[in-house]
């Protein structure tokens, strides 16, 4: 299980949607019924015994959904409390509310209803899922309020809470949130589950996403032939979307691993010598700063290049005498050293920056990049670019930038102004967060509950992965933006996502040296950019979670080869089908 689970935007999923409901083979309300069923199944598979249920059912689709769910639920003997609103839905929910009420009352959807009665053993957020067209006020903003806050005793109002495609009031495409509680840091939520339907979505991924959905499940609703048939489908789609090491369950047997990780552990047998493994140079500092160059190249060997070289300026030489001595030293001063060096074909990937030093990293950078060979450009190098419009001009297809989001600050200012912003661009077409006076109303009710706002926008807003795909298509070159979320976009659109939420420990001085390092023999071993940049970025959180805390950088390179073992077994077993029924 490496990679190839394609993500979906909202506006594909809705595509996808009507051309499966157009065809005749399948309505919305089965559709509906389906995705009800996802989500009743699960909440069997994890509470086996009958509890209470409340479901929270909004005005929509997503209503509707929670609707199959109560009907669900209760026919297994679970005590199901439903709480609703007094509109006029779609026809589905319509219907899907109609069977309900067959069955039991509707609660009007108040956080008084939410507050009184017996306490729930689960409760079933399906206020709103993709269709949020305004902030929420009111009532609903109220009892959003209470669904995600948390009493005076530090406990959520709502434990055990399982969301419905997504925690309400969630953007799915950037992974961005009206409202958080305070208190305990961003990444916490009442959202044990979160079910997801057909594909995972960007904001499951990325920015919130992965701590606000809890664990994620994206099940089967049965529209995998419109997925695949849809104009520009699965596999044809230019600017295709995938997630790396997908940390949550798929429910539909999809094979999801591609043959990448056969090339991982192999060495090619075509080109037994070394120089067929690659070349990797990694440019060093002067004096005393030539530890974060010596982790890259560590990492340059340990992940498989068959040669790695470490040049640092000549008087900074002698640092570089200890370990390992796999490790081949030479002197480059200056960009006519380095063009010498590089007269060498077999020098096939660069990896300038950690600890390089701004100016020397220009130098060196002006005299490397007419040699279009894969390059790896992080810190000083990165700030070199920045500065320097001429060298961002002669960055090439082959080249990996690894921006975090300071970095990627200096290199694209205003991509990084859209993406903390609370507005979306125009371009996105989205309606921007309208009336301020509403906007403080909502944001006053979410203090008395002591949530706090922390942005709202109407629709998609602008994201981590437009700005990575912005600034991939702008430079021409891969952009790896890393942070606890990853994500990698190449100039052509395609992009992957992948989330390390789970070690924190990661966020260690030197732990993107080891990353640089990572990709430079990646490219050294002939892997394309934008896989090389997917595969380091995996095998480098795999690292950190198979040594958990406590981790410092110098740990990474050698728990490469157990984690590049652990990929190739895990290979062999997904290349069998997880088939499992839908249920
Ligand atoms: N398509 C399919 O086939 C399938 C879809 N499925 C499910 O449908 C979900 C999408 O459904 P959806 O499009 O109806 O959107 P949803 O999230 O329920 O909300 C829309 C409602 O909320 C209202 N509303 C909006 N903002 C508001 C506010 N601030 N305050 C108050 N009201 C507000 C809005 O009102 P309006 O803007 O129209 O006035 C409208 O009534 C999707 O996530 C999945 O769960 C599954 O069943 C599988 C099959
Ligand atoms: N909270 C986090 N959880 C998991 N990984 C993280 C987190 N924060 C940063 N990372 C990862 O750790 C690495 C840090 O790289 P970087 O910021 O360049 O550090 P340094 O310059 O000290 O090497 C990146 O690969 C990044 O994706
Ligand atoms: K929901």
């Amino acid at each position: 299980m490496l990679e190839g689970t394609e993500v979906l935007t909202t506006a594909q999923m809705r595509a996808i949607e009507s051309a499966a409901m157009a065809s005749g083979q399948v309505t919305g309300l089965e559709l509906m019924e389906r995705a009800g069923r996802a989500v009743a199944g699960q909440i069997r598979l994890r509470w086996p015994k009958a509890g209470r249920a409340t479901v929270l059912c909004g005005p929509g689709n997503n209503g509707g959904d929670g609707y199959v769910v109560a009907r669900l639920l209760h026919r297994a003997e679970w005590r199901v409390r439903v709480l609703g609103m007094d509109n006029t839905p779609g026809p589905d929910a319509g219907e899907m509310r109609r069977r309900w009420r067959e069955i039991g009352g509707i609660a009007p959807l108040t956080e008084q209803e939410l507050q009184s009665g017996t306490e729930s053993d689960v409760y079933v957020d399906a206020i709103f899922g993709t269709g949020l067209t305004r902030p929420p006020e009111g009532e609903i903003a109220n009892i959003l309020a209470r669904v995600f806050g948390r009493g005076g005793d530090g406990a959520y109002y709502c434990r055990r809470l399982v969301a419905v495609d997504c925690p309400s009031g969630f953007c799915m495409d950037s992974g961005k949130a009206p409202a958080l509680p305070p208190g305990r840091g961003t990444f916490d939520s009442p959202a044990r589950l979160t079910v997801a339907f057909d594909s995972p979505k960007p904001g499951h991924l990325i920015g919130l996403g992965p701590a606000l959905c809890g664990e994620l499940v994206v099940a089967d609703i049965g529209l995998r032939q419109w997925r695949e048939r849809h104009p520009g489908g699965l596999g044809q789609r230019p600017a295709r979307l995938e997630a790396i090491w997908p940390r949550f369950d798929i429910r539909d047997g999809r094979r999801i691993g591609v043959p990448l990780s056969d090339r991982l552990g192999k060495h090619s047998s075509a080109s037994p010598h070394k120089y067929g493994h690659g070349h990797a140079l990694i440019l060093a500092g002067g004096p005393a700063k030539g530890g974060a160059a010596r982790l890259s190249a560590r990492t340059a060997l340990r992940i498989g290049a068959g040669l790695a070289t470490i040049a640092p300026p000549q008087d900074a030489l002698p640092e570089h005498a200890g370990q390992p001595d796999a490790l081949m030293r030479r002197a480059i001063d200056g960009g006519g050293d380095l063009r010498e060096a590089l007269a060498d074909s077999r020098i096939n990937a660069l990896c300038f920056g950690p600890g390089c030093g701004i100016d020397r990293s220009a130098d060196l950078l002006a005299a490397a990049l007419p040699a279009r060979r894969a390059t790896v450009l992080d810190a000083d190098a990165l700030t070199a670019l920045s500065h320097d419009p001429a060298l961002m001009a002669a960055l090439h297809r082959d080249c990996v930038l690894t921006p975090h989001m300071g970095e990627f600050a200096r290199l694209f200012p205003d991509l990084a102004r859209q993406m903390e912003g609370p507005k979306p661009p125009a371009r996105l077409r989205h309606v921007d967060a309208g009336d301020p006076g509403r906007l403080a109303q909502f944001s006053a009710d979410m203090a008395r509950y002591n949530c706090e706002m922390i942005e709202w926008t109407q629709g998609p807003a602008y994201s981590k992965l437009d700005a990575a795909r912005e600034a991939a298509a702008r430079c021409g070159a891969v952009v790896l933006l890393k942070g606890p979320d990853t994500v990698i976009a190449a100039p052509d659109g395609s992009a992957r996502l992948h989330s390390a939420f789970d070690v924190p420990w990661l966020a260690t001085a030197g732990a993107g040296d080891v990353l640089a390092g990572m990709i430079a023999g990646l490219l050294a071993r002939g892997f394309q950019p934008l896989d090389a940049a997917s595969l380091g970025t995996l095998i480098h959180a795999q690292t950190a979670r198979g040594f958990g805390p406590g981790l410092i950088a110098d740990d990474l390179p050698d728990l490469i080869p157990a984690v590049l073992r652990g990929l190739q077994k895990s290979q062999s077993s997904s290349s069998v089908a997880t088939a499992l029924p839908m249920t």
